[in-house]
């Protein structure tokens, strides 16, 4: 956490509280500190987010994403200066406009940030009666800012916004690295891209975008790109007629590894299994890689029936087709036959396993995860992990393979998982791939192009061949 040397200055965001066209700053936080609630009482920002009034909802998730960023140093802040925890909802918005009061926050001027939160207090019935203790508790921080930042610096938790169970197997998995992967948790993501070469090449798509105004730099793989400022999807060109898609690069690794060099031998296409699709991302990504010499018969699996229409949205923006299971890849049983008998397939040639697990690769791009993970649920992810390993390795064809990856950077949850695996498995061989990837810090010089196009999230790789018997 860096201390400010003097107050800050009225910074480059809106100092007025209102504007003739957008909601009231008063409004939005307001919305926000519900939103905040509600995320401590469990729910995802995304699920949040989602029933906040369409005028409100991109500013209430810009300033969402800031106040999680920061809301372990904001809740040590707030217990200096109320060491009795305020009501559920008036906490909510006394942390928030903590929050944006922080300097790495620094979005708007403070006065402003004071005034309409003591305003968004007098709106709403559950904090109404303590308009005047917000008001206190934020002036007092206004005059004692630099102290209270001092003495809560000492606390890991707001001194590196992330839990302390959370912090401890960072630094048990990583001893040199774990400060470098919270440092990059709590920067923002770049927008990455995805060329669908289906449609057109990187190189012509990148003319569509400088020709749009949008900056853009080569990234991952073929069909990788990276913005150097972040659009909303509908300015990006040719977006609804699927031409290009929003992922990030480190995802985007998960196509070309697992079928680079697979080749079925009698002309026939590739039997593929995305085991765990939705939304459809890497599913849309195998698709795209296929060719008239490597054509893809592809079977995407999902548990969740609601997450699984996800997937048809995805690939019928980008004109792809999968037959859409919805089912758990871990009872084999009750979906194979029915599979089998459709596809004429007995094993699959190519087994992708995007497992759930913590996210704890991508807290960037999603800052509440970070606050909804307990401890337990780490070990009860890698016990589900392990059981899809186990009922789906039966189903790659001798000569086939499986790509194993996660979006965490816990050990439990890739290597350790992987090196039991194999341990288990005399008939599993890993074949090159990244193991564990960590999330980037940007270069100084912060958004230097070559910096850019070599961020990705944390994620973990690992690709298991089966030999031919
Ligand atoms: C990491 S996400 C997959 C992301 C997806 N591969 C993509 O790139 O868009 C994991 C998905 O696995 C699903 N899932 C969890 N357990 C499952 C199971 N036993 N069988 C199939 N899908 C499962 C979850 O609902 C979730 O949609």
């Amino acid at each position: 956490m860096n201390l400010p040397s003097r107050p800050r200055q009225p910074s480059r965001a809106a100092t007025a509280p209102n504007t003739n066209q957008g909601p009231s700053l008063s409004a939005q936080l307001l919305a926000v500190a519900r939103a905040l609630q509600d995320v401590r009482q469990g729910q995802s920002a995304r699920a949040v987010l989602g029933g906040v009034e369409p005028a409100l909802r991109a500013g209430v998730q810009a300033l969402l994403m800031d106040v999680l960023r920061v809301l372990g140093t904001a809740e040590a802040v707030r217990a200096e200066l109320a060491p009795r925890k305020p009501a559920s909802a008036v906490d909510a918005l006394l942390c928030t406009a903590l929050a944006l009061l922080l300097p790495e926050v620094p979005r708007y001027d403070a006065f402003t940030v004071v005034n309409q939160a003591v305003d968004a207090a007098k709106k709403r019935s559950a904090t109404k009666s303590q308009s005047a203790f917000i008001n206190g508790c934020l002036r007092s921080f206004l005059r004692e800012r630099d102290d209270l930042l001092r003495a809560v610096a000492q606390e890991p938790v707001a001194q590196y916004n992330h839990p302390q169970w959370w912090l401890g197997r960072l630094q048990k998995d990583y001893p040199q690295d774990w400060q470098a992967i919270v440092a990059a948790n709590n920067a923002q993501a770049p927008m990455a891209l995805r060329v669908n070469l289906q449609r057109c090449s990187r190189a012509d798509y990148l003319a569509l975008l400088d020709e749009a105004g949008i900056e853009a730099v080569v990234g991952v793989g073929e069909a990788g790109l990276v913005l150097t400022r972040g659009v909303p999807v509908d300015q990006l060109p040719q977006f609804a007629q699927g031409w290009v898609s929003v992922q990030d690069s480190a995802a985007q690794m998960a196509a070309p590894l697992l079928l680079d060099g697979l080749q079925p031998h009698d002309g026939r296409a590739l039997h593929v299994l995305d085991a765990c699709a939705a939304p459809g991302g890497k599913t849309a990504h195998l698709l795209e890689a296929a060719t008239p010499q490597r054509p893809i018969d592809m079977v995407a699996l999902e548990i969740d029936a609601k997450r699984a229409e996800r997937i048809g949205d995805t690939l019928a923006r980008l004109s792809l087709q999968a037959d859409v299971v919805v089912a758990s890849g871990s009872e084999v049983a009750s979906w194979l036959p029915a599979v089998q008998a459709r596809h004429g397939l007995q094993q699959f040639d190519a087994i992708l396993l995007d497992a759930p697990c913590s996210a704890s690769g991508i807290v960037r791009r999603q800052p509440d995860v970070r606050w909804l993970r307990r401890a337990t649920d780490i070990a009860q992810l890698a016990a589900i992990q392990r059981q899809l390993l186990e009922a789906l390795w039966p189903l790659v064809v001798p000569g086939g393979r499986l790509l194993y990856c996660t979006c965490s950077v816990f050990h439990e949850e890739g290597e350790g998982q992987v090196a039991q695996f194999l341990r288990r498995h005399a008939d599993a061989q890993r074949l090159p791939a990244p193991g564990h990837l960590l999330p980037q810090l940007r270069e100084a010089g912060h958004n230097s192009l070559g910096s850019l196009a070599r961020d990705h999230d944390g994620f973990y790789y690992a690709l298991l061949h089966k030999p031919l018997r």
